[in-house]
């Protein structure tokens, strides 16, 4: 298992950008072909970032290419000049429904093939963008053993919901809340959507902290500046880990001693809670903390 809580966007057109990529500290990389690069340049970034992929070393980072959409004049191309370079997955932007993972799926299949690859190498990311991506939510998730992570674009969605995007964010909660399930249902992973103001790490903070409660395993960013206060927000309170040592330790004990219910701290603790506190503790494991250190 690794930590996939940040993931840093990264037009790859900037190589002064994509060059300090492995000194940022997060924990993956999203080249991006698609909206961050302008329509007069995606030949040349689409070159740019292959030469990153063939030739820079991206250290530990995982690394996601953000491709066009499936419906654009640039996929094709993006899918036939990426591939071969075997990034751990590709990003697709605004899946509406199934038949666009089946669709994008075969492409990348082909391309495996044709460079002697394993097909399923090169697992697809798929961005819920649209209303319309949303009710298809868990079909898309499920479409293809290749789709390994279910992700929001707050920007577009809203955009296409002819709603504003704020600070709170409630415009997206019911869309946030419907990802994360869908994704838990198909098995895969849920990253949550951009912060836009550079300026307002509090801001980020809130929404974070909010989108890992609701069960989001990372969350888009895109500047260097915005990593620590993700993982921050996804470090679990230390009364908390206090809490779910207590819970795991309790509940051993009574295991040992043949004990059905038990109680921590005045209320009583069943199997959802043993469980629960054991997640929390691996996943705050998986982001460094030290058990011994409490
Ligand atoms: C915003 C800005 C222009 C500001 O630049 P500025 O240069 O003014 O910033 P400065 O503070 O001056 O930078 C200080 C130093 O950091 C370096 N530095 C900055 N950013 C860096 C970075 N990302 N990676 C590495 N290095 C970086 C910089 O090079 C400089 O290095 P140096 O010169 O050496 O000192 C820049 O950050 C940027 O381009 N970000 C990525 C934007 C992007 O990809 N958008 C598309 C994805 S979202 C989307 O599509 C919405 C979505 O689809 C998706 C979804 O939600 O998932 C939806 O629908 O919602
Ligand atoms: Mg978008």
């Amino acid at each position: 298992m690794r930590a996939t809580r940040s993931m840093l966007y990264i037009p790859a057109d900037s190589p002064g950008m994509l060059q300090h990529a492995p000194v940022f500290g997060c924990d993956s990389i999203l080249m991006d072909l698609e909206d961050a690069i302008a329509y007069t340049e995606k030949d040349s970034a689409r070159r740019m970032a292959v030469w990153f992929l063939k030739e820079f070393d991206f250290k530990e980072l995982f690394v996601t290419v953000r491709t066009n959409g499936a419906d654009t004049k640039f996929f094709e191309d993006d899918i036939e000049a990426v591939i071969p370079c075997r990034p751990g997955a590709v990003r697709l932007p605004k899946c509406n429904s199934e038949e666009d993972i089946r669709y994008a799926d075969e492409k990348i299949s082909a391309v495996e093939m044709k460079n002697g690859m394993e097909i399923g190498t090169v697992k697809l990311h798929a961005m819920v963008e649209t209303a319309l991506g949303l009710e298809n939510a868990f079909r898309i998730a499920s479409a293809s053993p290749r789709v390994t992570a279910l992700t929001l674009g707050g920007q577009d969605f809203t955009a296409d919901m002819g709603i504003q995007k704020t600070r709170e964010g409630r415009e997206l909660f019911y869309a946030r809340g419907r990802i994360v399930a869908a994704a838990h249902a198909a098995g895969v992973a849920s990253f949550d959507t951009v912060w836009t103001d550079l300026n307002d790490q509090e801001g980020l903070f809130l929404e974070a902290k909010e989108i890992v409660e609701l069960g989001f395993t990372g969350k888009a960013c895109i500047h260097p500046s915005q990593i620590a206060t993700i993982h921050r927000a996804f470090m679990p309170a230390e009364k908390d880990l206090r809490k779910a040592l207590r819970v795991v330790e309790a509940a051993e004990k009574a295991e040992r001693e043949g004990k059905g219910v038990i109680s921590v701290d005045g209320k009583m603790v069943d199997a959802p809670i043993v469980a629960r506190s054991a997640h929390l503790l691996k996943l705050a494991e998986l982001y460094g903390f030290d058990r011994e250190a409490l």
